[in-house]
């Protein structure tokens, strides 16, 4: 799809009247110098009232079709903008998570913000561009009014001309292309930059490899877009020579074979001095509409992607309507990473594991052994590659995975706290205040208006946060991963020894990934996790007592 075709596509009834519009302004602008040339030509007598009035009517017509072409291109290209953005934050909300993680955050920042912000810029561009369209239509029509060889010539070199510059067109269009490429990788590695600022901050050898690479990029960045605009620019000259071409062979072929009187001849140039005008305008625009195109071009990339990704339906099935009652299944569940390079992709399972509702389990084992991977295959974030997932008897499929996971509230190790409450709007601050309490960040923060007045706080402390998210939220089945890592060991103590026990007593399911062996006890059940196997399955509570479904072998690779 081009610039033309997007704003053709929305403007739907609106594009007659601005066609019309454009040709109006055009036709007004031609007749405004043809009407000039034919005053100068006049042998005697000069202007006349007429000749005064009929100049002010065409300025008149030439404002108010360039205005209403102007307003109504740069709308219809923003309400284009607008439902491509609306389209595909719709389409990200129904992408899997997984397939957001693969895409990239870089990728879909990039088209939904610079690209659309680069289409916008192309407005004025678009209007003029149908104004001078429709201004070198009638320029032409003037000359063929003066002489139908000096036309037909014209119209021979010049559509020579077009055709030739169209066909570089798309080279240049391919090296925007690979720009485009290049400034996302630009964009990464800047993002790697303030990410990691401080790891810079404390590393000069660290700061100045990283540096080198951006200038890399930079580089290469800088090669491609001066070939493009070196390029443009040849391309630019090449259609200037082109007018020359025009005006040499008015000057000095067409004389030479078809009688024309100097009078008409002068016209003749006049004529085509009146084309050359809008062919500039255009050619100035030139760069920016095939920057538009290559924009447009990765936006719908993004949206094929989105679309291949989308894995959810708008109306999931609902057989739990909130409410968790025997617990969770998982059978032979296994998920796998997809594979990055020729490095193999880490995977979890087979496992099988039962959890009833109401218990409190906590999944444990070293760095890397697949806990947070697990939650996310436990919380319908990643679908499992083999193996169920089930849920009060009922198998957590994609159909169902948005309504399941609406039975759980997480706090996941990379957890975020949005800068309002969304998904509790309107939660009164009498709900609010006596959790901050709780949590003992009262003096930290406080809630108003949907918000939490800071949120920047210590890690502990907005963990604290996204707990008291979690209270607010009450959802019978609570996933914690490592919540209580950041905390003191007085906040540690309350959490395992206080927070859990009373979210059991609400009858809720809690799964927690834990490294406090000391607190292991709090749990009904401990799942010890190792290369993504389950190792073992304890109840601290009847330590040594068989548990049905513990795997006794080691469950390393062999
Ligand atoms: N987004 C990802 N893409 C590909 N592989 C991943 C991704 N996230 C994690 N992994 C792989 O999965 C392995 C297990 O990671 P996971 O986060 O599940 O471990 P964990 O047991 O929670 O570790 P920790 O205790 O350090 O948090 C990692 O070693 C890594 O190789």
């Amino acid at each position: 799809m081009t610039l033309i075709d997007l704003i053709s596509g929305e403007a739907e009834d609106k594009r007659f009247r601005i066609l019309a519009a454009a040709s109006l302004a055009g036709a007004a602008n031609t007749a405004t110098v043809a009407l000039v040339n034919a005053i100068a030509q006049r042998k005697s007598g000069g202007a006349t009232l007429g000749d005064c009035f009929l100049f002010l009517a065409l300025i008149a017509v030439y404002v108010v079709g360039s205005r209403y072409t102007c307003h109504g291109v740069s709308a219809t290209l923003e309400d284009a903008l607008h439902h491509i953005k609306v389209r595909n934050l719709e389409k990200i909300e129904r992408a899997s998570y997984e397939a957001i993680e693969r895409i990239g955050t870089a990728e879909i920042y990039d088209r939904i913000s610079a690209n659309v912000s680069r289409i916008s810029s192309s407005a004025a561009l678009i209007a003029n561009l149908l104004q001078s369209l429709f201004m070198s239509v009638a320029a032409g029509l003037y000359i063929a009014t003066l002489s139908l060889p000096a036309f037909a010539l014209l119209v021979l070199l010049f559509g020579a001309g077009i055709a030739l510059f169209y066909q570089k067109a798309r080279d240049i269009a391919q090296n925007l292309q690979a720009a485009s490429a290049i400034r996302m990788g630009f964009f990464e590695q800047l993002t790697d930059l303030f990410q990691g600022f401080k790891e810079v901050k404390l590393n000069q050898r660290r700061g100045r490899e990283l540096r080198e690479d951006i200038q890399g990029t930079s580089g290469s960045l800088r090669g491609v877009t001066t070939t493009s605009n070196n390029a443009l620019h040849d391309h630019w000259l090449f259609a200037q020579c082109n007018l020359y071409v025009g005006l040499a062979a008015l000057i000095f072929v067409l004389p030479q074979h078809v009688e024309v009187e100097a009078s008409v001849e002068r016209l003749l140039i006049g004529g085509v001095l009146l084309v050359w005008g809008p062919v500039v305008t255009c050619l100035a625009g030139f760069p920016v509409y095939l920057e538009s195109n290559v924009s447009l071009a990765n936006i719908e990339a993004l949206e094929r992607k989105l679309d291949a990704a989308a894995s959810e339906d708008e109306a999931p099935i609902d057989p739990w309507k909130g409410r968790l009652t025997r617990g969770i299944e998982v059978k032979d569940l296994a998920y796998t990473y997809a594979a990055a390079g020729a490095q193999e992709s880490f995977h979890i399972g087979p496992l099988s594991l039962d959890i009833a509702a109401g218990e409190i389990v906590f999944i444990v084992g070293g760095n890397g052994s697949g806990k947070s991977t697990f939650l996310k295959v436990l919380t319908g974030l990643y679908p499992p590659s083999e193996g169920t997932l089930r849920a009060d008897r009922f198998a957590v499929t994609p159909d169902k995975a948005p309504a399941y996971r609406e039975l759980i509230s997480a706090i996941y190790s990379d957890f975020h706290i949005f800068s309002k409450l969304y998904g509790l709007l309107g939660v009164p601050e009498s709900s609010v205040s006596p959790l901050l309490k709780r949590m003992q960040i009262e003096d930290k923060t406080s809630f108003a208006a949907d918000r939490f007045t800071r949120v920047d706080l210590s890690t502990g402390q907005r963990k604290r946060l996204a707990m008291i998210v979690t209270l607010l939220e009450d959802r019978p089945l609570c996933v914690f991963d490592e919540w209580a890592a950041d905390q003191d060991p007085e906040f540690r103590k309350y959490f395992y020894e206080e927070l859990l026990p009373s979210l059991k007593q609400q009858g809720k399911t809690v799964i927690a990934v834990s490294h406090d062996d000391r607190y292991f006890h709090c749990a009904d059940r401990v799942v010890t996790m190792e290369y993504g196997q389950i190792r073992s399955i304890e109840s601290p509570h009847h330590p040594g007592a068989a548990i049905p479904g513990a795997p006794s072998a080691d469950p390393r690779p062999a």
